[in-house]
């Protein structure tokens, strides 16, 4: 046997697939440089599964400790893919340096599940042995972030039997074995410790939201994104005490917001620094809106799936709209949050946009006018419009006016009742504010402002066909219903049945960034 060779060389031909050789190969290598485990734990061995054609012929020839049945990978198995007749043997290999290799033998199972496991590793793993009666590396485990992945109590193993605990962590794999009967951890462990945890992390959520709101409304993220600084520093200049500000510091750092960097500076990450005001990326509005006006609302999430009224009516006694006209600084963070968080949206539609032969386009419901700009950028035939409510256009105007000229104009109004004509007209993010009666009227004012041959541009997030397909519009589908009376996501068909009753037919529908879609229509 060329122990040198790590196994590779004793695997008789045709034993194991070629894939399977050289996982072999590689996990053997690694059990034979041994590893130091979490807590000084002494390294026990390396385990991988393998699909030979037979256990014989894959031992064949193999420097065998021992072999016996598994209970709690074969158990894995046939609950993950409903498996029956097919086996797991457990073969310890010597691979030197009392070292071992642990081979799970899995026979009889079909390819794709072979396929899918070599794939994901889900046995490849290091495992460490805690001493009997002290198994607190389980708990610095999770605390480390591991994951509990599965484990149990094979009585094979061993004199007394062994207990195995599972963690899944970033790329690794681990096992901590543990001689004997360890019920109340193992109970712990498989009985729900991962779903608590998931859990409590989802329902801590809102800390996270709030964490992020106060790096963003206290200037922690504007003062990093100038430069690293100390504690002391950053406590300083954002005048609060440093010890109260170094506790959220260090949830920030948790959270992966903020770094150190040498000399006991803090630093903000690429992810940081979305929340500073001045970063290109910015989503500092969004995390004021979010943590804050809508914060409010989203509490009333259960009052409002009870009654037929918004969460932002009962938190605040108005409808968003009503509200925002009369609160000039809400209005002013809702029209950043906006614009922040469509910026590379907006990017994408004005460059994905069919421009030639359009004189003007007009923006209806067009917020601070962002979108407008950037059309206007890069289109200079073109003229815009931006229609929305008095006090937004009145509140977008100076800038509008010092960066265009009269290239642009801005008309304050009523989407409902009337609306300005353009050759080309855009909704965007304006339809899923509102119901489906509301969207009618507010298409069939589009449609009396256009001629025939008109284009419509609607860009909203589209709800997935399938209720079990993941999207963001799911989420913001909530969001709407909490924060406007009516407002909801739609899928694509209900966007192209709204729009044929009110004559505009969709002629194309393209993906932009965020999930966000544009919808192109002609007026008929
Ligand atoms: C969700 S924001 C979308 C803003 C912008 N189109 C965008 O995509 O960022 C909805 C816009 O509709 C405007 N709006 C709401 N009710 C309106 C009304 N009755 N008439 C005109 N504009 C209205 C709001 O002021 C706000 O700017």
């Amino acid at each position: 046997m060329k122990r040198g060779n790590v196994l590779t060389t004793d695997i008789a031909p045709g034993a194991l697939s070629a894939a399977d050789v050289l996982r072999v190969s590689g996990m053997a290598q690694i059990a034979r440089d041994g590893r130091r485990g979490p807590c000084g734990l002494r390294f026990d061995h390396v385990g991988l599964l393998v699909f030979p054609a037979s256990v014989e012929a894959a031992l064949e020839g193999l420097p065998v400790l021992r072999t016996l049945p598994s209970v709690v990978v074969k158990d894995r198995l046939a609950k993950r893919y409903g498996l029956t007749g097919f086996d797991v043997t457990i073969a310890h290999i010597d691979v030197g340096h009392g070292r071992s290799l642990e081979l799970f033998l899995a026979t009889g199972c079909p390819e794709e599940v072979a396929d899918d496991e070599r794939l994901h590793g889900r046995e490849t793993h290091l495992a460490f042995e805690a001493p009997v009666g002290d198994l607190g590396v389980l708990e610095t485990l999770r605390a480390d972030g591991f994951v509990p992945d599965g484990g149990g109590f094979n009585p094979a193993e061993g004199t007394t039997g062994r207990s195995v605990f599972y963690f899944r962590g970033d790329g690794d794999r681990l096992e901590i074995v543990v001689d004997g009967t360890a019920a109340a951890e193992l109970e712990q462990h498989l009985g729900g410790g991962q779903e608590r945890r998931r859990m409590l992390e989802m329902l801590t959520g809102a800390w996270t939201t709030q964490a992020l709101r106060a790096a963003a409304e206290l200037g922690i993220a504007d003062r990093l994104f100038d430069g690293d600084l100390t504690l002391d520093e950053l406590a300083q200049a954002i005048g609060a005490p440093a010890d109260r500000v170094g506790r959220l510091v260090r949830y920030l750092r948790h959270l992966g917001v903020v770094e150190d960097t040498s000399g006991a500076r803090i630093a903000l990450t690429t992810l940081g620094a979305t929340l500073a005001r001045d970063s290109r990326h910015s989503l500092h509005g969004v995390a004021l809106l979010y943590g804050g006006l809508f914060y409010r609302s989203f509490g009333e999430l259960p009052g409002t799936v009870r009654s037929a009224t918004s969460g932002f009516e009962l938190a605040y006694g108005s409808a968003p709209f009503d509200f925002l006209e009369t609160d000039a600084d809400q209005a002013e963070v809702f029209r950043r949050a906006m614009s922040d968080q469509c910026r590379d949206v907006f990017d994408a539609i004005a460059g994905r946009l069919d421009l030639s032969g359009i004189g003007t386009v007009t923006d209806i419901g067009g917020g601070s006018g962002a979108l407008l700009g950037r059309i206007l950028d890069i289109a200079p035939h073109t003229t815009g419009v931006l229609f929305d409510t008095p006090a937004t256009v009145t509140a977008a105007q100076a800038e509008l006016a010092a960066r265009y000229g009269t290239r642009i104009s801005t008309v304050g109004g009523d989407l409902f009742t009337q609306v300005p004509a353009g050759d080309l007209l855009i909704l965007s993010r304006i339809l899923h504010d509102w119901d489906d009666e509301q969207c009618a009227r507010i298409l069939s004012r589009c449609r009396e402002a256009v001629p025939a041959g008109a284009r419509l541009a609607v860009v909203e997030r589209l709800l997935p066909d399938e209720p079990g397909q993941r999207s963001l519009a799911t989420a913001w589908d909530v969001h709407m219903m909490v924060n406007n009376v009516g407002g909801q996501e739609r899928t694509l068909d209900g966007y192209r049945r709204l729009m044929l009753a009110a004559g505009f037919s969709l002629v194309s529908q393209s993906g932009l960034p965020l999930e966000v879609h544009l919808l192109e229509a002609i007026a008929v």
